[in-house]
């Protein structure tokens, strides 16, 4: 399970100071929902590790995550701006999520072709990001973030943008990875609707504190 308790975040010369408190059993989805500038995706960059916690507790299965080093941290994201290399195939952009130089092994090439075929791309492998549709592209960037198999899948209105009926593909397959993988997934969204179709417990940000629904 991943807990999160009492956990707090204030940013340097600010009043607010945000709590959250949560918990995410494997294979379970918790939507995040508040308004703009509510604090959801500051609570994102806390687990990610790229703010540091001003109190309280991460931990997943028992081990301690608050004080680790991003790197280290058990933890991939997907972000709306999904940071693709356009003018590189889609095989190129998956291994960048995991070497720095295109030179990978054949075990990765395997598995970006394994990770390709659970997004739907399976054809597209040697296709430019560029020619692909803003779906495609997505589906491009969860592939990436799947690469690395970490437990904990951060999302943060990953789909904004997309037309409707690709946005619930999206969501779907978010949901079937998330219950295949046994990830502790956490999606923040502004969207009722996204959090209906696919979370197992909801939360909202209210006067800077995370309530569950
Ligand atoms: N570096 C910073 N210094 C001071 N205040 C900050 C900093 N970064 C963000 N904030 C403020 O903290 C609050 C919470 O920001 P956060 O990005 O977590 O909100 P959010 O709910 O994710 O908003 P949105 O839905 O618009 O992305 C906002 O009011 C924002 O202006």
């Amino acid at each position: 399970m991943l807990s999160i308790n009492d956990l707090k975040y204030r940013y340097k010369n600010a009043d607010d100071l945000y709590t959250y408190a949560l918990s995410v059993e494997r294979g379970e989805i918790a939507a995040i929902l508040g308004q703009s500038g509510s604090g959801k995706s500051t609570l994102l960059d806390i687990i990610a590790g790229f703010l540091p916690a001003s109190g309280g507790n991460i931990s997943l299965d028992g081990r301690e995550l608050t004080d680790l080093p991003v790197e280290k941290r058990p933890v991939s994201i997907l972000f709306q701006n999904h940071n693709l290399f356009e003018h590189l195939s889609v095989q190129k952009n998956i291994l960048l999520g995991v070497s720095r130089t295109l030179k990978s092994s054949r075990k990765e090439f395997e598995k970006v072709g394994e990770i390709l075929k659970e997004v739907g791309l399976e054809k597209y492998e040697y296709a430019p990001v560029a020619s692909l549709s803003g779906g495609q592209q997505q589906r491009v960037a969860l592939a990436r973030v799947l690469l690395r198999r970490e437990p904990i899948l951060l999302l943060d209105e990953p789909f904004t943008g997309l037309d409707r009926e690709t946005k619930i593909e999206m969501l779907d397959l978010v949901k079937k990875i998330t219950t295949e993988n046994h990830l502790h997934t956490i999606m923040v969204t502004h969207d009722l609707l996204d959090a209906e179709r696919i979370a197992d417990k909801v939360y909202k940000m209210q006067n800077h504190t995370l309530v569950k629904q």
